[in-house]
């Protein structure tokens, strides 16, 4: 490169990839509905956390853009523990309920763990059941026969379709949260993608020493910009998945920032943008999820 400033990585382009997504899922779902079955997604959620409302709405959305049904449980914030239970009961018994999440976080005080070993793995369309995730580790079932969770399912997703192998790369994810980096690294370590993954989090004490000899990079530590360019290999892959809302403490509006800092990109040989890289493919994930739930009800109807 003679102008070190000019190199822009690739985009990994989740918009358009779960568009594409979405229009494959539309058509299974016309077919399901060719059988005479309509799967529908239920929302559990707590609060009026303005962010989870906003996920809730764009899930609801999506189900909406490709024949899904809809079925809501708001509750107050002021909920409890049993009120909670008593929603997941209710869409655990709804057949018009072929797959449901909850919505995290739940509130403070809830005991999240309890709350989602009540979800019927069946109807687990985030895959977050310790069942389903058991099967995850176990790989008892592949992504079609047992749900996978929506991020790492989304973010494997958008490698695949830009045609990015994992087999034999070192991936360092950076978090271990239950819904993406700790799940993401025991899904690569599988035989069939082959991965060698190290897992590193905020408690890592160098966490430079690992990520410079990644090939690729899971940023989803929910630390502002903790990917910085001097982290990173030339060349490397790099996946934006944290984002942390910060306020302006003048305008009060809110902004939406990823762990990865904007200059990556100058390093970088491919980066998936935040917003539209990750966020999009989780949503498509949880519909692809909802859409498998209900095709395996049907098969094993007979
Ligand atoms: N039960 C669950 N709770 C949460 C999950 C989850 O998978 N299951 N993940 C996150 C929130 N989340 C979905 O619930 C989610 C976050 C972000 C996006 C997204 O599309 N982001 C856009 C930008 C959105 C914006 O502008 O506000 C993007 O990245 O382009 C989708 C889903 C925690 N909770
Ligand atoms: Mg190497």
């Amino acid at each position: 490169m003679s102008d070190p400033g000019s190199h822009r990585a690739s985009v990994l382009d989740g918009a358009a990839t779960a568009r594409a997504i979405k229009g494959e899922l539309t058509e299974r779902v016309a077919a399901l509905a060719a059988r005479g079955v309509v799967p529908g997604l239920g929302t559990v959620l707590v609060g009026a956390d303005p962010g989870s409302q906003a996920y809730v709405r764009g899930k609801h959305r999506d189900c909406a853009e490709v024949g899904i049904a809809s079925l809501r449980e708001d509750l107050p914030a002021t909920a409890s523990q049993a009120d909670i239970e008593a929603a997941v009961a209710r869409l655990n018994a709804d057949p018009a309920c072929t797959g449901f999440i909850v919505q995290l976080p739940l509130p403070a005080g809830i005991d999240t763990n309890r709350v989602l070993e009540l979800v019927d793995p069946a109807k687990d369309a985030d895959g977050l059941h310790p069942t389903n995730l058991g099967r995850l580790v176990l790989r008892v079932n592949g992504p079609i026969d047992s749900p996978l969770p929506c991020t790492p399912r989304g973010i494997l997703e958008l490698l695949v379709r830009h045609g990015i192998s994992l087999a034999g790369q070192d991936v360092v994810v950076v978090g271990r949260g239950t819904t993406v980096g700790r799940t993401i690294g025991l899904l690569l370590t599988r035989r069939e993608f082959n991965a060698t993954v190290t897992l590193t989090h905020t408690g890592t004490h160098d966490l430079a020493e690992h990520t410079r000899h990644a090939d690729i990079i899971v940023a989803a530590a929910g630390v502002p910009g903790i990917i910085t360019a001097d982290l990173v290999k030339p060349g490397a892959i790099v996946l934006d998945v944290g984002v942390t809302r910060v306020v302006s403490p003048g305008t009060g509006s809110t902004t939406l920032v990823g762990d990865v800092d904007p200059r990556v990109a100058e390093v970088a040989g491919w980066l998936s943008p935040n917003p539209g890289g990750v966020g999009p493919m989780t949503r498509a994930m949880l519909l692809a999820n909802v859409v498998e739930a209900a095709e395996r009800a049907v098969i094993a109807a007979g």
